[in-house]
């Protein structure tokens, strides 16, 4: 009866990390489940992305602006004088509130693909526009290998999925991301700022330890590519060694079925010590319940209900 088991296994296998739909192939749901990340080719329309570049262009040169905005320069950078240009800047986060980037959260071929992993009622809780600069010479450009869910106070981590696109062709010279496949598997795990000499970006925490020995994959994607990937799989991205502005665009989304946890006591301590201490800085906002509160407020809901988040 060993092989019926076997069998069974074969035809049933254990689906835990996406939800049943009529999109998926059982190869790439498959691929999901062991992998925690799924690659979709040419998702994103070459015309959609020029748009989002030149919305991008528009906030570097500050003609475009909206609440809750978060402009970021790279650190090797971030104590020279502004230059309104591209040049300057290395993310733009919270985008919730300009029509002109957000759009790409609610591009229906992506939410089609977000609810085959956290179902249909869904929020963008987190957006970044990632123009990863030429490296300054002190490998500043590398974002350190991390587990996204170390920035997120809900759960459950499996109703979290991540799309991110590349908006031109991305590999291994601009730095792509590098993943290590399966270890959404595992647990969140403690992260802390790198070791670098040149410096590190704010906020820009890695993973202390993982296991040296799991093979790393470089995702190499074209524009309009687009993956999907879970909040505990381990990834980075490596050092942009061209002259060009490496961009990508993304939105991490959550069912509003999840709830938010207190991360008192855990591995999230200190970054929510270190978003408070900005939150604090930028807006006078003090306590844990702001810092739920600043969730509440950017977190949209791009398909089906708002529930808990
Ligand atoms: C899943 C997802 C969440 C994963 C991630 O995205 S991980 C990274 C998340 N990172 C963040 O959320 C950081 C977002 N960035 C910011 O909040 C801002 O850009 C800040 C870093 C606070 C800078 O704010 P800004 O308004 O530009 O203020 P200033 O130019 O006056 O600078 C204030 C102090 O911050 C320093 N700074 C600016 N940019 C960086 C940088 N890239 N890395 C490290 N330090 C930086 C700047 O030198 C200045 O320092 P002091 O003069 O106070 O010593
Ligand atoms: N020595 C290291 N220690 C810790 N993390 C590293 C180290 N080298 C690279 N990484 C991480 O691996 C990812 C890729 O970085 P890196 O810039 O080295 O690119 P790469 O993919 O190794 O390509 P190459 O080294 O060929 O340029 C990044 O997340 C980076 O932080
Ligand atoms: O370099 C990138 O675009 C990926 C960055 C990333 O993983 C993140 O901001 O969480
Ligand atoms: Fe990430
Ligand atoms: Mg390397």
């Amino acid at each position: 009866m060993k092989t019926c088991d076997v069998d069974f296994a074969i035809v049933f296998p254990p689906t835990r990390y996406t939800l049943d739909n009529d999109l998926l192939t059982t190869e790439q749901r498959q691929f999901y489940e062991e992998n925690g990340f799924l690659v979709i080719k040419n998702l994103v329309s070459h015309k959609d992305i020029d748009e989002f570049r030149e919305v991008f262009e528009k906030v570097c040169k500050k003609e475009l602006t909206a609440p809750g905005m978060v402009v970021m320069r790279d650190v090797a950078i971030a104590k020279s004088e502004y230059v309104p240009d591209q040049k300057a800047i290395t993310k733009v986060q919270d985008f919730q509130e300009l029509p002109g980037l957000f759009r790409y959260c609610s591009l229906p071929q992506i939410l089609k693909y977000v609810e085959c992993f956290i179902g249909p009622n869904i929020m963008s809780m987190h957006t970044m526009l990632i123009n990863k600069p030429p490296d300054a010479g002190k490998k500043t450009s590398r974002h350190p290998m991390h587990q996204d869910l170390h920035y997120f106070p809900f759960r459950p981590a499996d109703r979290i999925v991540c799309a991110w696109t590349a908006m031109e062709r991305i590999d291994r010279s601009n730095g792509c991301l590098v993943v290590l496949p399966g270890t959404h598997k595992g647990e969140l795990k403690q992260h802390d700022y790198p070791e670098w000499e040149g410096g590190v970006n704010k906020m820009y925490h890695g993973v202390r330890d993982y296991d040296p020995n799991i093979p790393r994959v470089h995702l190499t994607m074209e524009k309009g590519d687009t993956v999907f990937f879970h909040p505990i799989l381990i990834h980075g991205s490596g050092m942009n060694k061209t002259a060009g502005f490496r961009k990508a665009i993304s939105c991490h989304y959550a069912s509003s079925d999840c709830d938010y946890i207190d991360v008192k006591g855990t591995t999230q301590e200190n970054i929510e010590k270190e978003v408070i201490e900005l939150a604090l800085k930028r807006y006078g906002l003090e306590s844990e319940i702001a810092l739920k509160d600043a969730w509440m407020a950017k977190g949209r809901v791009v398909q089906g209900e708002r529930n808990n988040l």
